[in-house]
């Protein structure tokens, strides 16, 4: 059974080196987090599935690794100077800082209901009360303060500002001279870098519609309310595909997009059965969207939030970085842009005439897919002798530790040097990290690498160097399965194939 509750991950995160809040030694700054020993193990192998996947395994796609600061001119043309704000409020009584949709979603129905009420509409429709509260900014900090609108911070009701919205880009100064020109953004999303990386990369490889551009990095947003671990942060981790297709063929690869993306969060163990497809009303799309998917898990006390975005960006981010806007014929309404130095254009498949390719952009997070997989992973077990174990069962590929290498008693030389001996030759097969565990106690060592998913846990012990009262078991060891806790004798010489075979 998958985790109950957020507390569950979250303790089970920092007892075993997973993830520890950021700057923990001197208090901890709100919104950062640092992956700790097997938390960067299991990111990375995220990160290389999803490369795998979407790269290696297709004949349509390239890599990218664009640089995180960008040119303000880069974010002023995508929309995020102007665009990329949350709502947001202040109680005056305490001056804390809330994201305004947050804060209201929070508060118990009968509240809710009464901002709803006051702002004229249904509280079924949600999103239709924030866009409310946001168009009448006076009304709204009326309404909120008549509904009784508390303060998560203090419990008590609060005394609202009007909402104002709050841009979340991270500002930063470029060089030695901090003047009204010399600074630049950190990127709120890591797409930017691949719409700004068009020309190079037709350029550089002579791509031809279809194809994409994958990219997994940092991305910075100045949450004014980040929360619940790491499933809000201000500093995250994106991948994220750009693909371009001819106009018309856009409805499509958008289906298909969906479609693989569920296929590839079912093979990291996130089941579709987990995932809600959200068709995001057209009320509610990004300026950018033609239409979106958000892929919605049911993450432990959060309920359905959004994992990954699946947008039909039609040709609005290429439009809007290409210089002869007015030339290309765009379907997408773009401000004007007279900086841009490229046109951002390929030939049409059919006719050869330059078009301006419309995009469909699978964005993952890879810190909610962290949370999502570990979350699906987790499971408490009640053995046959009644003991309860934690056990993570992260499909193979993706455990932090491939293999525990563990001598039955520290303080025997033999039995330690011939598990170094064998990580070593294991280390070599290529599989992902093997540990050398010799701590001492079997019993703890297998209730750890429990916890911490490892697939398989080799014991060296006496009958491995034949003094044991066997001496048939002379150079076997003891493979332990994680999940079914079965346990088989094999011979040294056979378990490179042997772990090959389940681990690849
Ligand atoms: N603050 C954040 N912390 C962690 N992951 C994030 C954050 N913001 C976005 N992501 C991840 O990046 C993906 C793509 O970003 P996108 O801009 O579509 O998110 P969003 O719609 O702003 O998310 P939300 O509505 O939850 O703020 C999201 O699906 C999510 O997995």
């Amino acid at each position: 059974m998958p985790a109950t509750s957020m507390e569950e991950l979250v303790s089970l995160c920092k007892r075993r080196g997973f993830i520890f809040q950021g700057s923990e030694i001197y208090g901890g700054l709100q919104g950062f987090y640092d992956y700790g020993p097997l938390g960067v193990e299991l990111k990375n192998n995220i990160k290389a599935a999803w490369w795998r996947t979407n790269v290696y395994e297709r004949d349509d796609m390239e890599g990218l690794d664009a640089s995180i600061i960008m040119h303000r001119q880069v974010l002023r043309h995508s929309g995020h100077e102007a665009t990329f704000s949350d709502p947001m409020v202040d109680n005056k009584k305490n001056n804390k800082r809330y994201r305004l949709d947050h804060l209201v979603k929070d508060q118990k129905a009968d509240v809710i209901a009464k901002v709803a009420e006051a702002m004229g509409q249904s509280a079924e429709n949600f999103p239709a009360v924030v866009a409310a509260l946001n168009a009448n900014p006076a009304q709204a900090s009326e309404a909120l303060r008549a509904a009784g609108v508390r303060d998560p911070f203090s419990g008590e009701v609060g005394e609202w500002t009007e909402p104002k919205p709050f841009n979340m880009m991270f500002k930063t100064t470029i060089g030695p001279v901090a003047d009204d020109e010399s600074y630049g953004y950190l990127r709120p999303e890591t797409a930017q870098g691949i719409f700004t990386n068009f020309k190079n990369v037709v350029d550089s490889t002579s791509r031809r519609l279809p194809f994409g551009i994958a990219q997994i990095g940092k991305a910075f947003r100045n949450e004014i309310t980040p929360r619940n671990f790491i499933f809000r942060v201000r500093e995250l981790e994106q991948m994220e595909i750009e693909f371009f297709c001819t106009p018309g063929t856009d409805e499509d690869w958008h289906e298909k997009w969906l479609e693989a993306r569920l296929s590839w969060w079912e093979a990291q163990g996130v089941p579709r059965s987990k995932i809600e497809i959200l068709d995001v009303p057209k009320e509610d799309l990004a300026h950018y969207s033609k239409r979106t998917y958000d892929l919605m898990y049911d993450y432990p006390t959060l309920g359905h939030e959004e994992i990954e975005g699946i947008a039909n960006r039609s040709d609005y981010d290429l439009g809007s970085h290409t210089k002869n806007q007015s030339e290309l014929g765009l379907v997408a309404r773009v401000e004007e842009n007279l900086d841009s130095i490229a046109k951002l254009t390929i030939p049409h498949p059919e006719t050869n005439k330059p078009v301006v390719p419309f995009v469909i952009e699978p964005s993952a997070g890879v810190d909610r897919a962290m949370l999502a997989v570990l979350s699906e992973a987790f499971t408490k077990e009640t053995l046959e002798n009644g003991n309860e174990r934690i056990v993570l069962k992260l499909k193979p590929h993706l455990a932090p530790i491939k293999v525990a290498v563990i001598p039955l008693a520290r303080n025997k030389a033999e039995l330690v040097d011939l598990a170094r001996s064998i990580k070593n030759d294991l280390q070599k097969l290529g599989l992902g990290r093997i540990l050398l565990e010799d701590s001492g106690n079997i019993g703890k060592a297998y209730r750890r690498h429990d916890e911490v998913g490892t697939p398989y846990c080799v014991t060296v012990d006496f009958d491995t160097v034949g003094k044991g009262e066997d001496a048939s078991l002379t150079d076997t060891v003891t493979i332990r399965d994680r999940d079914t806790l079965a346990q088989e004798r094999v011979k040294i010489s056979d378990l490179s194939s042997y772990l090959q075979a389940k681990l690849r």
